[in-house]
Order: C-alpha cells, then sequence, then structure tokens
C-alpha cells in the first residue's frame, strides 16, 4: 500500500484543496496520513475525515517586527525535529504540501529523508511559506498562469487548485431550510474568507435594511463575529462557518460577496456564480488577494473593489448593477477553460510515488 503524508493549515484556504483530493487518494488505495499545527484549523477539518492527524509544534514566519520573532524561531526548529521523527516513523512514498508556516519543516523534514514532495501555491505570487519550501520540493503546482514565472522552470506545473467535488452538487431547497429563508428573493451570500472579515460584516450588515427589501443574505461571517442583535431579523441568515452544508448554500446563491482568497475565487469561477471581491488591503497583507481579484476581474469573471475605495454606498451600487448584468458575468465564467486539478496533482503523486520506490 502507498502511504502519503499532507500537510498544510493555518487557515482553511491552506487545508481545503488537500480536503479535496481525499476521495480520489482513496479511491487509488492510498493510506492517508496529516501533519499540522497542535491547535490550528487544519485539525478540526481534517479530524472531520477520520485521517490519522499529527500535531507539530508551529510558529509564525514574519517579514515585520514581532516580539513573537524571537521566540517563533525555536518553535519551527521543534516542529521541524517532529516533523523528522514522524516521517521516519510514518515512511511515506510522497508529502504534498498546499502551504502554510506548518508546512515549512515537514518539507525540509522529506528532503532530509529524501521523500519526494509536492508543494501547491494558490496565489499570484508565492507566500513566505512557500518560498522557502520551493527548494526542497521536486514539484511546485500552481493555480495560475502568471505564477509560471516566479518558479524554477523545472519544477513548475500548471495544476490550478483542486475544488471539493461535493461543492458542485449542492442542492438549492436544502440551502433554503438550512438558513430559514422562506422568500423566493434571491440570495446574497457573502464570505469574508476563512476567518471572516470584521471589515465587510460591518459594511453588509449596515446595508441590511436597504438589502432585504429585494434579497435574503447569507452570511459567513467567521468565527466569534456573529452579532446577536440580528438574531430575529427576516430574511438574514449568520454562520461563523459552513462545513459540508458549504456545498447546499453555494447552491442557494445567486450572487457572491467575498474576500479574494484563491480558492474561494476559483470555487466560484466553477460554480459560475456572479461576485464582487473585495481583496485584502495591502496594509495588512502581501497585497496576494489584489493581484488574485484584478487577474479575475481582467477576464470578466468579477467585479472589484479594493477596501480604500468601498463604502455602503458604492457597495449598494455595485450590488444593483451586477445582479442586473449578471448573465454577462456568468457567460464569461462558463468559457473559461477548467483545468482538471484533483488528477493533474494525483498523477504528479503517483509519479513521484513511484520513483521513490
Ligand atoms: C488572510 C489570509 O491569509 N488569506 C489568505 C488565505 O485565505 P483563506 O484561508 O481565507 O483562503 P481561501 O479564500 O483561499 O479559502 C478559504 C476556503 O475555506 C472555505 N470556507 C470558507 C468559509 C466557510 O464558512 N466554509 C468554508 O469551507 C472556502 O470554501 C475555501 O475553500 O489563503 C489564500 C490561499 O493561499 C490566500 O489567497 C489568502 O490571501
Amino acid at each position: 500500500m502507498k502511504r502519503i503524508v499532507l500537510t498544510g493549515g493555518g487557515t482553511a484556504g491552506h487545508v481545503t484543496p488537500n480536503l479535496a483530493l481525499l476521495p480520489r487518494l482513496k479511491e487509488l488505495g492510498y493510506d492517508i496520513h496529516y501533519i499540522g499545527s497542535y491547535n490550528g484549523i487544519e485539525k478540526k477539518l481534517i479530524e472531520q475525515y477520520s485521517i490519522p492527524y499529527y500535531g507539530i509544534s508551529s510558529g509564525k514566519l514574519r517579514r515585520y517586527f514581532d516580539w513573537k520573532n524571537f521566540s517563533d524561531p525555536f518553535k519551527v526548529i521543534k516542529g521541524y525535529g517532529q516533523a523528522r521523527t514522524l516521517l521516519k516513523k510514518l515512511k511515506p512514498d510522497v508529502v504534498f504540501s498546499k502551504g502554510g508556516f506548518v508546512s515549512v519543516p515537514v518539507i525540509l523534514a522529506a528532503k532530509h529523508r529524501k521523500i519526494p514532495a509536492i508543494i501547491h501555491e494558490s496565489d499570484i505570487t508565492p507566500g513566505l511559506a512557500n518560498k522557502l519550501a520551493i527548494p526542497n520540493a521536486c514539484k511546485v503546482c500552481c493555480n495560475f498562469p502568471e505564477t509560471l514565472k516566479y518558479l524554477p522552470a523545472d519544477k513548475a506545473v500548471l495544476t490550478g487548485s483542486p475544488i471539493r467535488e461535493e461543492l458542485l452538487s449542492g442542492n438549492r431547497l436544502k440551502g433554503l431550510t438550512y438558513c430559514g429563508f422562506q422568500s423566493e428573493k434571491p440570495v446574497i451570500m457573502v464570505i469574508g474568507g476563512s476567518t471572516g472579515s470584521q471589515f465587510i460584516n460591518k459594511i453588509v450588515r449596515s446595508l441590511l435594511p436597504d438589502l432585504l427589501k429585494d434579497f435574503q443574505v447569507l452570511h459567513l461571517c467567521g468565527k466569534g463575529k456573529l452579532d446577536s442583535s440580528f438574531e430575529h431579523t427576516k430574511g438574514y441568515a449568520q454562520f461563523e462557518y459552513a462545513n459540508k452544508e458549504l456545498s447546499d448554500m453555494f447552491a442557494l446563491a445567486d450572487l457572491v460577496i467575498s474576500r479574494a482568497g484563491a480558492n474561494a475565487i476559483c470555487e466560484l469561477l466553477a460554480l459560475r456564480k456572479p461576485n464582487i471581491l473585495i481583496p485584502l488591503s495591502a496594509n495588512a497583507s502581501r497585497g496576494d488577494q489584489i493581484l488574485n481579484a484584478r487577474s479575475f476581474e481582467g477576464q470578466g469573471y468579477s467585479v472589484v473593489i479594493e477596501e480604500e475605495q468601498l463604502n455602503s454606498v458604492i457597495l449598494l451600487d455595485a450590488i444593483k448593477k451586477l445582479f442586473q448584468n449578471r448573465n454577462q458575468y456568468i457567460n464569461a465564467m462558463a468559457k473559461s477553460e477548467q483545468l482538471n486539478s484533483v488528477e493533474t496533482i494525483v498523477q504528479l503523486l503517483e509519479q513521484a510515488a513511484n520513483q521513490k520506490k
């Protein structure tokens, strides 16, 4: 039996592509194990799939000053030792990483143990964790064609991003019941990334009196970000995070307002959901979401409004316009060339695992 170790974590975007690979890997008979941090979101997500999970010590790698910069290197070194021990014990044929800080010691340990490692970069430009991992990986998968120029030519493969199969077969009626929606009004779905966004939550909630006249609003607002004052607002349903019910929620959505995390936007494209993207500002990140969003805007898939330009009048106007012109966006998305990402990545994993033998 072939064995694979998956890794990646920190935010859901570094885990859900791994989840998307699970059914095919199981079909091919892989014995699947997961290495993540002690208590990151990856632990909760992976445990729902009954995959053996090993927590290691993990620290954040920052480019800016923080007192934790002095303690985190020790955590990463400890994590590296733990990853080496785990890989010695598990002896996987191949390692696959979806990135995030916790994956770096795992990839370094794989190199040390001479286990082939394949990594995936979802964003247009590689993040710091993947930059450190690239020299130690045998292949680097990417989501956007624009990324190829940032990667070593002998390692780069354009695969797209694996999307959970079940997202494509949601049930609108089940979604309606789950949200307690009763009217036939169209549904706006709001997703502020896997951890929610205070900024988007606030502006959307301020618009509810206007929006609820014509729409129902399904809001995935992030952990700890529910607002109890809207508990009994008819036509508004808020949830911290959606797990298996996400498919039915997507089926329900006529229009989506979202951050521009790479996975979320690829899901919107695959599902042909007209969308307004509000990328995470360059002040709060390395600006990767702005690049993701601009790429989608350029291809006619999305309306993009940067945080600094956004206010409630602009958002309301954009929602109304997009709803009117939604077919134009649906048609553009329908013409996009969808890569069979799961199959391409699994084939790379098979090749790497067989080489090791
Ligand atoms: C703040 C931050 O660091 N953001 C980064 C992070 O975003 P983030 O983790 O938000 O990533 P994405 O938007 O790419 O993915 C979120 C994933 O979570 C899922 N989901 C979300 C909400 C929910 O209730 N249920 C659920 O299952 C989405 O369907 C999607 O699969 O990783 C992305 C991919 O590297 C980057 O592009 C983002 O810039």
